[in-house]
């Protein structure tokens, strides 16, 4: 069921920058989409289309030219404790180990916890991530790309955020421990009602991992056009996804987009669309259907 007012609303959402000629350019302008509680929702979109940046006005960072995001009811005016962000760079404290940068979040995020209490929750989203054993006493410089990437997702879902914002977490990390991390990623998310905003540039990551995945015309000027529906049946994995009889229908979709409709659909060409993004949903047979509204149901994970 969908209740009347979604989680979160992001309305005409704009960027602009000065350019040095005294002008200014417009990165994105008309963003409009919603998310439900619970929804794991990845966006897809050429460099340079302003992905981050949305995702850095979402945390509080950065601030829009014009538009509004609310959630649960009240606009987003800075950073705060019910969004957690991953980016890819890690962003650990260096001087602090593992279970110390943990600790420090939990720590800003309930004030009147006792030591004890900090300590073993973290060292239990530590151990949900798989670092256990002696690697949580580590420092980052001491841990590989993927330990201090499981350090960042520990953090982050240790302050139990309602909206969980990752910024290409994955991008720098080998396909097997990136397979690995996705998997505890999904397996953390199923066990909570938070919502998930991810940045991604892998197509099958995204079909692997979001119910809906936002689809970005190139910039500048760029939109959300498209919002594709993702029910293939969870949970879902990484060999077997790809004989579900939708997973080539979405990929080519969501490939075709990006060889060509994202150009097409760039501002300023013909036919190119404005206003809220087109609902694309693929049948169980891999047929695409264009529909103007589709519920969000939370599928069995
Ligand atoms: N402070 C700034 N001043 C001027 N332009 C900026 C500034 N910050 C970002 N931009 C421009 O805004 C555009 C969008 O940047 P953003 O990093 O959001 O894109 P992106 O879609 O996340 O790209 P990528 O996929 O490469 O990470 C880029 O063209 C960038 O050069």
């Amino acid at each position: 069921m969908t209740s009347a007012r979604p989680f979160l609303d992001v309305s005409g959402l704009a960027k602009r920058f000065p350019t040095r000629g005294g002008g200014e350019t417009t990165v994105f302008e008309q963003v409009d989409f919603t998310m439900d509680r619970g929804e794991f929702v990845c966006v897809i979109g050429h460099s340079g289309c302003g992905k981050s940046t949305i995702l850095n006005i979402l945390a509080g960072l950065d601030s829009a030219s014009s538009g509004a995001v609310v959630m649960d009811g009240r606009e987003i005016s800075g950073p705060g404790l019910d969004r957690g962000v991953v980016f890819q760079n890690y962003s650990l404290l260096p001087w602090a180990t593992a279970l110390e940068n943990v600790v420090f979040a939990i720590r800003a995020r309930h004030r009147d916890w006792s030591r004890q209490q900090i300590r073993a929750h973290a060292l239990s989203h530590l151990a949900k991530v798989g670092l256990s054993g002696g690697a949580e006493h580590r420092k980052p410089a001491e841990l590989s790309g993927g330990m201090r990437q499981r350090v960042s997702i520990a953090r982050a879902f240790a302050i139990e955020p309602r909206l969980l914002l990752l910024d290409e977490p994955f991008g720098a990390l080998d396909a097997l421990t990136r397979g690995t991390i996705q998997d505890e990623l999904i397996r953390i998310w199923s066990d909570t009602d938070q919502s998930v905003f991810m940045i991604t540039h892998d197509v099958d990551e995204a079909i692997l991992l979001a119910d809906r995945i936002l689809l970005m015309t190139n910039g500048p000027r760029a939109r959300i056009a498209e919002s594709v529906v993702i029910d293939i049946p969870r949970p879902r994995a990484r060999d077997t996804i790809l004989h579900d009889p939708a997973f080539y229908a979405i990929r080519n979709h969501l490939v075709e987009f990006l060889t060509r409709r994202s150009r097409e659909l760039a501002a300023g060409a013909a036919g190119a669309g404005t206003g809220a993004p087109r609902t694309v949903r693929f049948g169980r047979d891999g047929s695409a259907q264009g529909v103007d509204v589709v519920p969000f149901q939370r599928a069995a994970r």
